[in-house]
């Protein structure tokens, strides 16, 4: 289970991140909703390691994660689908998997079958450039890449960011089954999901965050969630 407790970041003067609180647990899809610049990236960057806090606490399963590297929080097991998905052009799409192994030891560093289960399109495209690869693809990578370290908490930015709606769908149903642990190799993942659209939210989210200015303003499990209440967040 990752929990945040109440942390604060700030970029200089600017305080992003004001008192956020935030739990997401294995089995669920925990989605963190808002508009453009309420911090919500900022809150995933801070997860992974990427973003320092000032104050606050993050924890993952126990253990008090909130000074450790970006990489150390990889090989404890969380891994990171970026916004913008920062697929590398020039690498193909087997080296681009094969970064994913940085964290891993060296008897893991391969890629699991499953992943090319879960997208079946990437198996016939290894030896494709990144670059040359359309949006949808490039994200189904980022996914890809990111499953390549078997992490337990996966944290997704945008992934449907400039994404059409055939493969939002695939994502979709590819996050739903890694969340209801139908991976045999992984087990139960806790699935950490940044998103601007209601609707795609809504169909997958089991506990959800509305974030406004630096905070949370809403939250709890989604079955509980009043559509007009949430919405009030994200329209400009
Ligand atoms: N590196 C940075 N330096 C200074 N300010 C930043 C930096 N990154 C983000 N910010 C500011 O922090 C606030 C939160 O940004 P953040 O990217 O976390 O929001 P967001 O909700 O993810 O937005 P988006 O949906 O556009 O990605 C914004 O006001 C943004 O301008």
């Amino acid at each position: 289970m990752l929990t945040v407790e109440n942390i604060n970041l700030y970029y200089g003067a600017s305080h992003a991140l004001r008192g956020v609180s935030l739990a997401a647990e294995p089995g669920r899809v925990t989605c963190v909703l808002g508009r453009n610049g309420v911090g919500k990236t900022s809150l995933m960057r801070a997860v992974m390691g990427l973003q320092g806090v000032k104050s606050g606490a993050i924890r993952w399963e126990g253990k008090d994660i909130t000074a450790m590297s970006a990489h150390q929080r990889a090989r404890a097991g969380i891994g990171f689908v970026p916004q913008g998905r920062e697929i590398f052009a020039r690498l193909t799409v087997k080296e681009n998997l094969e970064t994913g192994f940085a964290p891993l030891p060296r008897a893991r560093r391969t890629i699991p079958d499953e992943i090319f289960e879960l997208f079946p399109v990437l198996k016939s495209m290894l030896s494709r450039r990144g670059g040359d690869l359309s949006g949808g693809q490039q994200q189904q990578l980022a996914v890809a890449r990111a499953l390549v370290t078997r992490p337990r908490l996966l944290i997704l930015d945008e992934p449907t960011e400039g994404i059409q709606p055939s493969i939002i769908k695939d994502i979709g149903r590819v996050i739903r089954l890694l969340a209801d642990s139908k991976l045999t190799e992984w087990g139960a993942m806790a699935v950490l999901l940044v998103e601007q659209y209601f609707d795609f939210a809504k169909e997958l989210a089991d506990d959800f965050a509305v974030m406004d200015r630096g905070e949370v303003v809403l939250s709890g499990q989604a079955a509980t969630m009043v559509e007009d209440d949430v919405r009030r967040y994200l329209t400009v």
